[in-house]
């Protein structure tokens, strides 16, 4: 559904569209349907400042049939929401029912407003549509009051502009090889492969791959190179175990397969239930046949279980502000967003950085894990320097040690401790996207002299055991055993 580009002033004296055919109206009429019910979850996660599924995530959602349009429609809904919801209130048009339905009303204001075309079926529709002279001229009393000479100037486009972002599109090597997938995606864009994770390729910005066949049939992920880079910082060995932590939508679970070369495990931990599927399609969609998907609390997980015995390496990549890939997102469309939220961030970062060191501290834990990875898609300190330096005293008793992932990479972590010239950052500006990553690696067989984090086996697990006093009884593993249940396809 294409959607009219220019913000001009609506006229009153606006013709009438052509009359579409009504399976084009239908059609019309499905996508503002989903495109009302994506947007009601956007609004109540964020008025409830709860993390949801990114917009984009939720338009590709396996169930939204006509993404182009939908998605289309809620980013413009959103970047007209303030003048729609003005516009409303100075027009006084909606009774009781049609308050209870606000998203829908705002999606199909905005197609009224300023859409391409007048919609003339569905009840709301209708409903709006006799009262289109209202709506204009609230618009048109809206920008009088606000001083501007059209819509344009009333809306602040200015975050919208400067983020020209490469595609980025990593190979799914469980599926197809990287050659393979450059002559394929060559035959419509340029294509490179990119200097720093072997599996991923780089094209121009607004390549549009979500509706290719490699994408629809899991031979090629849309994943973003810091998200690329997690996986492949953490480097496990083909036949290792692996835990991902906090694993949905599963972008980082089904690279690990990948680089597992579909031997080994991975348990795959997640504590969202709705996100719990989004997990099990991508593990689908991906051909993974070595994954297990733990739906719980990563942090009940009992590090002495012998379950956990084998696992050599953990991914963890916890919930996070997001505040480097806000404007891929979308986040900043929503209400919240607006300048006068700050005080809300600073407690929200808070709370983040309590679960994400109580996370860390629980994944350097494990007693037979020798690779830690921690990354976050934040650009505050609180989520990443101050995370890795509040368990370095932890992270060193226990015989780990920061090592340099992509050692050739220049933007490293900000200078607040030492050590931190080990940490990976990507900047908002330079790398069109901000991103963290901490590598700890276990130093194994440096027994002379040892340092205190170089202590023998026993003198590990007796520390350890000052920092996990508490004993996770036998009878919840059991029962959390039950509920594993492997994704062999
Ligand atoms: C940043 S997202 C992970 C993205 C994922 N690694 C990927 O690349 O697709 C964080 C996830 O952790 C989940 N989560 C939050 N707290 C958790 C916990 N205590 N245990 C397990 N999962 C948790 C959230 O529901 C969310 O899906």
């Amino acid at each position: 559904m294409a959607r009219r580009k220019s913000n001009a002033p609506p006229k009153a004296t606006r013709q009438p569209s052509k009359q579409p055919s009504s399976g084009a109206e239908r059609s019309a009429l499905y996508a503002r349907r989903e495109a009302a019910k994506i947007l009601h979850t956007v609004l109540r996660g964020d008025a409830e400042r709860r993390a949801v599924a990114s917009i984009k995530s939720l338009v590709f959602s396996p169930s939204v049939r006509n993404k182009r349009g939908t998605f289309a429609l809620v980013c413009e809904t959103l970047k007209h929401l303030d003048v729609i919801k003005d516009v409303l209130e100075i027009a006084n048009v909606l009774n009781s029912k049609w308050k209870r339905q606000e998203p829908l009303v705002y999606i199909i204001c905005y197609d009224i407003l300023f859409g391409k075309e007048t919609p003339s079926i569905g009840d709301a529709e209708k409903f709006l549509v006799r009262r289109k002279d209202a709506l204009l001229s609230g618009l048109a009393t809206l920008l009088v009051r606000k001083k501007v000479k059209n819509v344009e100037e009333l809306l602040d486009l200015s975050q919208l502009n400067g983020h020209i972002k490469p595609r980025y599109v990593r190979v799914n090597t469980l599926k197809m090889d990287v050659d393979s997938a450059v002559k394929e995606l060559e035959k419509l864009y340029k294509v490179e492969k990119d200097e720093t994770v072997p599996d991923l390729l780089v094209m121009p910005p607004g390549s549009d791959l979500h509706a290719h066949p490699l994408v629809m049939n899991g031979r090629i992920f849309l994943q973003g190179k810091g998200s690329s880079m997690v996986a492949a910082a953490l480097q496990p060995e083909a036949g290792w175990e692996v835990i991902d932590a906090c694993s949905a939508p599963g972008n980082k679970t089904v690279h690990l397969a990948a680089l597992l070369k579909g031997q080994g495990k991975i348990i795959a931990c997640e504590l969202n239930e709705e996100r719990v599927k989004r997990l099990e399609q991508t593990i689908k969609l991906s051909g993974a046949t070595n994954i297990e998907v733990f739906h719980g609390d990563f942090l009940s997980l009992n590090p002495e279980d012998p379950s956990f015995a084998k696992v050599r390496a953990i991914l963890l990549d916890p919930s996070c502000s997001g505040s480097g890939t806000i404007t891929d997102r979308l986040d900043h469309l929503l209400p919240s967003h607006s300048a006068d939220n700050k005080n809300y961030d600073s407690i929200r970062l808070h709370k983040l950085a309590v679960f994400q060191k109580k996370a860390l501290a629980h994944a350097l834990s494990f007693p037979q894990v020798e690779r830690v990875v921690y990354s976050t898609c934040s650009i505050h300190q609180i989520e990443n320097e101050d995370v890795v330096s509040s368990v370095l005293p932890l992270a060193s008793s226990l015989g780990f040690e920061l090592a340099t992932p992509f050692p050739n990479w220049q933007r490293r972590g900000l200078p607040v401790f030492a050590g931190s010239e080990h940490l990976l950052r990507m900047d908002p500006v330079e790398d069109k996207e901000g991103f963290f990553i901490a590598l700890f690696t276990k130093t194994t067989n440096k027994l002379d002299n040892p340092k205190p984090y170089e202590l023998p086996e026993g003198e590990c697990r007796r520390r350890r055991k000052q920092f996990y006093p508490f004993l996770w009884p036998k009878v919840f593993f059991r029962a959390w055993n039950g509920r594993l249940h492997g994704s062999r396809r």
